[in-house]
């Protein structure tokens, strides 16, 4: 465990793996290949739990830093990470077709984590550092049928038993839970771009390619419908955090989940309905 200091007066407990391993890199020109730490920290805010905050200066158009996913859907290379062997050895046709079927997105990145944990790529509470969503009453039946179908094609194979332990029903729903609060979804814009206004022209003109992705660092960062920070990808899933404004030592860095575009209760009701939260944000307090 390492304890980080934050903005004020609080104390943070964070296990060490959680955002070294998952390469978070403060990406300059910088031809050193050891990156500088990102200049951002972890702490709590008065609101919205913990949150990213900038340790010095970071000035408009910055790069802030880059993170790799942890996972990604789908698995395409274009995505930068590639299937674990177990997962491409197995028949998924009956989970895909039910998650097809009904629409479902996120039983696929979970079901992605567990083969990670099988094949010993990640362990399986890698994703407990992360804030679950709360789930509605009717969402438990549907997940617990995705969950069984899950079981029973591992339970199909030669794995060893004993590789299976971690598979629960309380670890299959937290971790539901967990992609549910944190994943983003990933356009990639073609070609190559340097500047946010070349990738956003970009975006309009080039065919972008959808999939989704959980980070670490990334989803430390609360929401702002006035965001100073934004998140883009421009050829692959590794996540580029770029300032919109000058920002100060101390100040938290915020990025928009959402359109920033819509009013006042058409925001709250977005928030409230996929994120599962009441937006506190300077904008909303004044319903602006
Ligand atoms: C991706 S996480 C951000 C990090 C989170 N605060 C944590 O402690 O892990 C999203 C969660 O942060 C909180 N959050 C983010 N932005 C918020 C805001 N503008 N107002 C209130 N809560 C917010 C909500 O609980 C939301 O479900």
């Amino acid at each position: 465990m390492m304890m980080m200091k934050s903005s004020s007066r609080f104390w943070v407990w964070l296990p060490r793996y959680s955002f070294s391993r998952y390469q978070c890199d403060y990406a300059s020109s910088s031809s050193h290949s050891e990156a500088p730490p990102p200049p951002v920290r972890v702490g709590f805010t008065e609101d919205a739990g913990r949150g990213v905050f900038a340790t010095r200066e970071i000035r408009t158009g910055d790069l802030i830093h880059t993170a790799d996913p942890f996972l990604t859907h789908p698995s395409l290379e274009a995505l930068g990470k590639g299937f674990c062997e177990i997962e491409t050895t197995m028949d998924w046709s009956l989970y895909h077709e039910h998650c097809r079927v009904k629409g479902l997105k996120y039983p696929l990145l979970v079901k992605r984590f567990a083969c990670m944990v099988i094949s010993g790529m990640a362990s399986a509470d890698n994703l407990d550092i992360l804030q679950p969503a709360i789930f509605s009453h009717g969402m438990s039946s549907t997940w617990e049928e995705e969950f069984e179908l899950l079981v029973h094609n591992f339970k199909n194979t030669d794995i060893h038993p004993g590789l299976l332990t971690f598979l629960t029903k309380e670890w299959y729903s937290g971790i539901l839970a967990r992609i549910r609060a944190n994943v983003f979804r990933i356009e990639l814009i073609g070609g190559y771009h340097t500047d946010l206004l070349a990738a956003a022209s970009a975006s309009i003109s080039v065919e972008t390619t959808v999939g989704s992705a959980v980070y670490m660092l990334p989803s430390m960062y609360n929401h702002d419908c006035d965001p100073n920070a934004h998140i883009l990808w421009i050829e692959n899933a590794k996540a580029r955090l770029k300032a919109l404004r000058n920002i100060e030592p101390g100040e938290e860095l915020r990025i928009c989940y959402i359109d920033a575009s819509m009013d006042y209760e058409a925001r709250q009701s977005l928030l409230y309905q996929g994120f599962g939260f009441r937006c506190q944000c300077l904008r909303c307090k004044y319903k602006d």
